[in-house]
């Protein structure tokens, strides 16, 4: 059974603001989408990388992941974050259902090997795995300027890349997705959770310094992490 890490960068940046897409930005001396594809290609239990890119970047991308030996491939990407899973599951139409894929951002250049560890033994029980850690902010639903709801903070946990699945229940979600006019999801365990509710999706311990570069102060924060910057007290 093989293992596929895909890495989605086939976003243009919009909150980030740069002339180029953030994933093609330098931190730590290397662009951000080198940094997400070196921890799959470093991984032992990982076969393949496949990357998506936007069509107008196909070439940069290319360039960037080729001295990596996993990566298999640079495919384009759609429109949207799910457009671009679409783009990578066509690309890996071929393989069997019980392939173990792992869907990153590119905009994630610090994974590291605990996390794919966790995701790829929450992988052996389960058919979908995501990542999270608790959120230290009070979270709420507003609704036209007012509280709407507020969760216990207890329950609330903020999702991060890679998440990982059995190809083939994956391919059942997006199926029955694609079908529905009202399709909105901000990630792939959301196609999940929406249209497969009886399929567990296990959660499994992130780290603080998987960020998402979005904005433009997280570049900041990201040459300090590439400089080996701490971010837990025990380290410092
Ligand atoms: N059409 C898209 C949109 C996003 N992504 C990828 O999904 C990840 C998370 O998306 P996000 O942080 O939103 O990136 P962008 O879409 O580039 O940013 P923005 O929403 O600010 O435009 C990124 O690695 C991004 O490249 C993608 O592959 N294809
Ligand atoms: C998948 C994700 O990184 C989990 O936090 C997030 O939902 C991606 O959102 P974006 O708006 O595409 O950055």
């Amino acid at each position: 059974m093989r293992t596929v890490a895909v890495v989605l960068a086939g976003g243009v940046g919009t909150r980030m603001g740069s002339e180029l897409p953030k994933q093609l930005i330098e931190v730590g001396g290397r662009p951000i989408l080198a940094h997400a594809v070196a921890a799959f290609d470093a991984h032992p239990a990982i076969d393949e990388v496949l990357v998506v890119m936007a069509g107008a970047h196909l070439r940069t991308a290319a360039a960037i992941t080729a001295p990596f030996r996993k990566v298999s491939g640079v495919v384009e990407g759609g429109v949207t974050r799910t457009a671009s899973t679409v783009a990578a599951l066509t690309a890996m139409a071929e393989r069997p259902d019980d392939t173990r894929v792992l869907f990153h951002d590119a905009a994630r250049p610090f994974v590291d090997a605990g996390v794919i560890d966790r995701v790829l033994n929450g992988l052996t029980a389960h058919e979908a795995v995501a990542v999270g850690l608790p959120t230290s902010d009070t979270v709420v639903a507003v609704a036209d300027g007012l509280v709407a709801s507020m969760p216990p903070r207890a329950t609330l946990f903020r999702f991060q890349t890679p998440q990982g699945f059995r190809l083939g229940t994956l391919r059942k979600a997006y199926e029955l997705a694609l079908a529905d006019p009202a399709l909105t999801a901000t990630d792939d365990c959301g196609i999940v959770h929406r249209y497969l509710p009886d399929v567990p999706i296990r959660v499994v311990e992130g780290s603080e310094r998987n960020l998402k570069v979005t904005h433009p102060l997280d570049i900041v924060v990201a040459e300090h992490l590439a400089a080996g910057a701490p971010d837990t007290a025990e380290n410092m």
